[in-house]
């Protein structure tokens, strides 16, 4: 792995800025291709969340030519998690950069490190945690007709990215559960089908969603 590069008094900035936001945060989980992304643009759009998606932050992150950008991409070739101090950084300049208070945090945590890093930085806890539950077969259909160019929607990466999120992602998954803060989705539905389980939990009762 490369050397992580942090500027800490931008970490230390950010960090006070955010506890005075008071931010409330969903985590969006489920195995690859589990249809995270495609449900959050339904949620901002009818519920007015921020969707911030670790993955995107850390490809834009590649692009931007930062220091970090080789260690990135040659973890996501592999499948594997980047660093949380990394992606911690990037959601919470996403998070202050945003004008908003209310966020859906997509494909984070990842792992145990990703989630207990995140709450001792931000102090933040979760309102509750989305889950995304799918077949693997079903997942691996989906990656392989996304086309949308990305270096890991190959079999191989699909493959390492399948054990991690058994391996890593989902004690996380189970962590939240314990605590009573997953809302599980029967995501190997229909998109409309899944957004109609997905809206009955963001729209309090007796009110409707757009
Ligand atoms: N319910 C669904 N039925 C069929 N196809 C779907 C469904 N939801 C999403 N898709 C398609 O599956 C692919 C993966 O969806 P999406 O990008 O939303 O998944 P994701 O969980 O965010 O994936 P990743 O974690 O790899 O970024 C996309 O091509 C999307 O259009
Ligand atoms: N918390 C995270 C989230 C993602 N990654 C890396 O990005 C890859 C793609 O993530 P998607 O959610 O867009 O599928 C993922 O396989 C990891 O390599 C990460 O390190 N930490």
């Amino acid at each position: 792995m490369g050397t992580v590069v942090v500027d800490a008094a931008a970490k230390k900035e950010a960090n006070g800025s955010l506890a005075d936001l008071n931010p409330t945060v969903v985590f969006v989980l489920g195995g690859p291709g589990s249809g995270k992304g495609t449900q959050c643009a339904n949620v901002v759009q009818h519920f007015g969340y921020t969707h911030l998606s670790a993955g995107d932050l850390l490809r834009a992150e590649i692009k931007s030519g930062s220091e970090n950008g080789t260690m990135i991409s040659n973890m996501i070739k592999e499948g594997k998690i980047v660093p949380s101090e990394v992606t911690i950084k990037l959601l919470q300049q996403a998070m202050l950069e945003s004008g908003n208070d209310k966020f859906l945090i997509d494909g984070f945590p990842r792992n145990e490190e990703n989630r207990a890093a995140f709450e001792a930085v931000t102090k933040i806890e979760p309102s509750f945690v989305l889950f995304f539950d799918c077949s693997e077969e079903e997942m691996e259909r989906r990656l392989l007709g996304r086309n949308q160019g990305r270096e890991d929607d190959n079999i191989e990466t699909i493959r390492k990215r399948f054990n991690v999120f058994l391996e890593s992602s989902l004690p996380v998954i189970e962590y939240y559960n314990s605590k009573g803060k997953v809302r599980k989705i029967d995501a190997g539905r229909p998109v409309e089908e899944v957004y109609e389980s997905v809206k009955a939990i963001f729209a309090p009762k007796n009110e409707k969603a757009d």
